[in-house]
């Protein structure tokens, strides 16, 4: 039994031994747990006590990442808004003050806003803060005197030098002579650009704005554009100008005054209308800008604005100045690009019906058109010197030129003026270029009145080719002629006569003839397309006119410069107000009811018209030829001469009736005087006067243009000079006629008239022919009145005279006078009938007598410099102007 208990309590003893190990071992890993959670919560408590420091630092720097953000953000926005500030107030519009200096907008271009201040904003750059004035808005001004009188000034400074001088006008109307800002304007006063308005105007201003609205929506946008802004756009022109109207304060308005100022706010800017206000209720319309000044700012709006200073007062007073002393020296003339078609509308235009184009700016911006046709067929420009009658007659033939091809229309023109200004239609020397409508430029034709004569000429000759294709074709007017001759060519033509009166002066038969085919021009030419441009700086030149009412009638069309006289109608004193470079159009024969006023671009100066002329010369068809250039100045060559050029010499023999040119004639052609040396009696020619060269180059051109139709060897040139002065052509021809030539003087011409003579009875005598080239003849008469065997030189002379030019032996003689001439021939009654053709140079006409001229008193010829009278009794009836040619080298 004890041992069972002894068992049992051992058995125990190793249960509880067993059981405390294991609750050692848990408490053991108890502890261990316990210390573990001990120290975790340490760490933890470490740790959560490390948390909230960490989560700042993320905070901050999160929140310091977006405010760098922000900032930058910031930045880029204010640069942009500053870059589209300045594109949107442009130059002046938005400059610093310092180095501000007016920028005015192009023509289609917007003026813009204007900057007042800048947008507070810190820590950017700054942005400028504008205000939309002109073509735009109407500013509301509010709060501190001083500083909206500065933001009046900015308004008015930067509008100003947006613009074209005198295109901003400025009304004022300070009741309380508060000053707000327009002191400084003052210099725009006397030019007309700054008008003040006294107490008690305010009523008529505003009338008189509502005024100028409705006049410019019902003539200048008449419905077709919206605003002058868009106008602008659309065309380039601006034809009104800005009215800003500044009105400080006063008293309340009327109703009246109130419905008027809500017109001009709401109609106003399309129409350049603007109101900068203060002290005066304004209507809230989207065109009113509103700024409030503060006393350390303003607002735009809800906007904060940092205000710019006040311009600099000098800045301002100085501006005005230029300004007003630009607008005082006259309008700048319109750009003559004005007058013509896009690039690409050159020559679209039909002529069939007449010719119409502008020729300059109205009073409301609209082109004033000049029209040549049916009605009215033939215009009368007048004005005194330096008017503008050159410049007025290049802008019209540019844009005409620009708009009719040349197949629609061709121009004549003439100048009896000294100048070259019409010779760049031409092909020049220095410009290679020419006005392909052009076919004939004549310039310095002053003393050659011949010369408006011959085109006058022309044009009744080509009056009369029309007149009879239009008879043929029973029609009688240029578009019905056109219509059923459509391959024809039936250009109309426009001739201009520049001091045309040079033409219609003297009482001769130049004159008689020249008035009678103007007359007869004017009357018919209207119908056949030939339409007349006279123009004349002299009343006497209208005057010459008035003489031939008839004529008169026919220049319906009259155009008169400042000042002109008697252009218009009797009691039309229109164009005595003109201003500089402007025209009174008037389609009505002069009359005050047809007076349109045009302001006239520039269109002379020679880049301008080089422009166009350059354009419209590459576009020239390609058969296209320049015009002929008749230079009254100018000295004509053998050489260059189409006569000349043409001879040639027969392949075999003598030419039967060889020519000799003596010059070049006076007429549209440059065509030469023909003297015809048949074998027949009387066929030699006289030059008379003592004019050395023309003498020498008379018969030089003869006996060149003699030698040219002959082969070498084939004829004779004997050349005898008796006037050293003369020596040296003379030896210049014999050098250059070389084998064909023999040389003679006064020792020995004597020995040539004795051997000539005795040729022509020698049998075979008909042989070569035989050309006596005799300078100054006469100063050998007394060598020649000495006997050679039977007979004298003399006799010899008169025998080759009147023998010879049926043997092929011509006399080319050069006497220095009539008197002379007449005294070799036998005496003053001895017979004239052996000089069949005379040049005559300084000899006057009374000396040509009835022996050497038809009729009794001698030819109409008053001798001039380089020029002579020819007359061939077997062709002329009259005598013939030309030019000699000038020396061969
Ligand atoms: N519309 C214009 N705009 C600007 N300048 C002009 C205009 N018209 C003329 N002029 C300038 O005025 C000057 C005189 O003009 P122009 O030669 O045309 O006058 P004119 O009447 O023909 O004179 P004159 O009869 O003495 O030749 C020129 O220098 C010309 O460039």
């Amino acid at each position: 039994m004890a041992d069972r208990r002894n068992q049992l309590v051992t058995r125990v003893r190793e249960l509880l031994a067993e059981a405390l190990g294991a609750s050692r071992d848990r408490s053991a890993a108890a502890q261990l747990a316990l210390t573990a959670a001990r120290e975790r919560a340490v760490r933890v408590r470490q740790a959560a006590a490390g948390v909230p420091e960490r989560v700042g630092a993320e905070r901050d720097r999160r929140l310091a990442e977006i405010d760098s953000r922000h900032a930058a953000r910031l930045t880029v926005l204010a640069r942009e808004a500053a870059e589209a500030a300045s594109r949107e107030a442009p130059g002046a519009g938005s400059a610093d003050w310092p180095g501000w200096r007016p920028t005015p907008a192009q023509r289609a271009e917007a003026p813009g806003a204007t900057r007042i201040g800048t947008v507070r904003l810190t820590g950017t750059a700054p942005v400028p803060a504008l205000v939309p004035l002109l073509d735009a808005g109407h500013v509301a001004l509010d709060g501190d005197a001083d500083g909206c009188a500065a933001v009046v000034a900015a308004l008015l400074l930067r509008s100003l030098g947006r613009a074209a001088p005198g295109t901003v006008r400025l009304v004022g109307y300070d009741p309380d002579r508060l000053g707000g800002g327009l002191a400084g304007f003052a210099p725009l006063g006397p030019a007309g650009l700054l008008t003040f308005v006294g107490p008690g105007g305010l009523g008529r201003l505003l009338d008189d704005l509502v005024e100028q609205i409705r006049r410019i929506n019902e003539t200048v946008l008449a419905g077709e554009h919206s605003s002058l802004r868009e106008l602008a756009a659309a065309t380039g022109r601006r034809p009104e100008p800005w009215r800003v109207a500044v009105l400080l304060g006063g008293e309340e308005l009327s109703r009246h005054e109130r419905g008027q100022l809500d017109r001009v706010v709401r109609a106003g800017v399309a129409c350049g209308v603007h109101l900068i206000v203060r002290g005066v209720p304004v209507p809230d319309e989207p065109s009113v800008t509103r700024v409030t000044v503060t006393a350390d700012g303003a607002r735009i709006g809800r906007l904060p604005v940092r205000l710019d200073p006040s311009p600099p007062a000098t800045l301002v007073t100085e501006t005005c100045r230029d300004i007003a002393s630009v607008v005082s020296a006259g309008p700048a003339p319109t750009p003559f690009t004005d007058l013509l078609p896009p690039a690409d509308q050159m020559w679209r235009e039909d002529s069939a019906t007449g010719l119409t184009a502008p020729i300059g700016e109205g009073p409301q911006g609209r082109p004033v058109l000049l029209t040549l046709g049916d009605y009215p067929p033939h215009a009368l420009i007048g004005g005194p010197s330096g008017t503008g009658k050159t410049n007025l007659i290049f802008a019209w033939i540019g844009a005409l030129a620009a708009r009719y091809s040349p197949a629609e229309l061709e121009f004549y023109l003439l100048d009896f003026k000294e100048g070259v200004s019409f010779a760049r239609f031409a092909k020049g020397r220095r410009d290679p270029s020419w006005l392909p409508h052009m076919r004939l430029v004549g310039i310095n034709v002053n003393t050659d009145r011949e010369f408006g004569l011959a085109l006058l000429r022309f044009l009744a000759e080509e009056l009369r080719r029309r007149a009879d294709a239009a008879k043929k074709h029973e029609v009688t007017k240029l578009a019905e002629l056109r219509q059923v001759d459509p391959t024809g060519h039936w250009p109309r033509i426009v001739a201009v006569v520049d001091e045309f009166q040079m033409l219609l002066a003297g009482r001769d038969a130049v004159a008689r003839e020249a008035a009678d085919l103007l007359e007869d021009l004017a009357r018919r030419g209207r119908s056949q397309g030939i339409h007349l441009v006279l123009a004349s700086q002299d009343v006497r030149g209208i005057e010459a006119l008035w003489g031939r009412p008839a004529l008169v009638a026919q220049f319906t069309l009259r155009i008169a410069l400042p000042k002109a006289l008697r252009i218009l109608a009797e009691r039309n004193d229109a164009a005595q107000s003109l201003p500089k470079f402007h025209a009174v159009v008037n389609a009505e024969s002069g009359l005050t009811e047809g007076n349109q006023v045009a302001r006239i671009p520039s269109a002379s100066d020679w880049e301008t018209w080089s422009d166009l002329q350059h354009r419209l010369w590459r576009m020239r068809p390609a058969e296209a030829s320049p015009a002929r250039l008749f230079d009254g100045d100018a000295v004509p060559r053998l050489a260059d001469a189409p006569d000349f050029r043409a001879l040639r010499a027969p392949e075999v023999g003598t030419p039967r009736g060889p020519v000799a040119l003596l010059g070049e004639i006076i007429d549209v052609q440059a065509r030469s005087a023909v003297l015809r040396l048949p074998r027949a009696p009387g066929r030699n020619l006289a030059v008379l006067g003592t004019r050395v060269d023309e003498a020498c180059a008379v018969l030089d051109a003869a006996a060149r243009s003699l030698a040219r139709q002959h082969r070498p060897g084939s004829a004779r040139f004997s050349i005898a000079c008796l006037d050293p002065d003369a020596d040296p052509a003379a030896r210049a021809l014999y050098e250059d006629l070389a084998d064909d030539a023999a040389w003679y003087d006064e020792e020995t011409v004597a020995e040539l008239v004795a051997e000539t003579a005795g040729a022509l009875g020698a049998p075979g005598a008909t042989g070569a022919p035989h050309y006596l080239l005799l300078f100054a003849v006469d100063a050998a008469a007394g060598t020649l009145a000495a006997r050679t065997g039977r007979a004298t030189g003399l006799e010899h002379l008169r025998r080759i005279l009147h023998d010879g030019p049926e043997r092929r032996t011509h006399v080319l003689a050069w006497w220095r006078g009539v008197a002379r001439m007449r005294a070799d021939l036998g005496g003053t009654g001895a017979r004239t009938d052996q000089i069949g053709a005379w040049v005559a140079l300084d000899t006057h006409g009374g000396e040509l007598g009835p022996s050497l001229y038809p009729g009794s008193g001698g030819p109409d010829w008053y001798p001039r410099p380089w020029r002579g009278l020819f007359f061939d009794r077997a062709v002329h009836r009259t005598g013939q102007t030309i030019i000699p040619y000038g020396p061969a080298r």
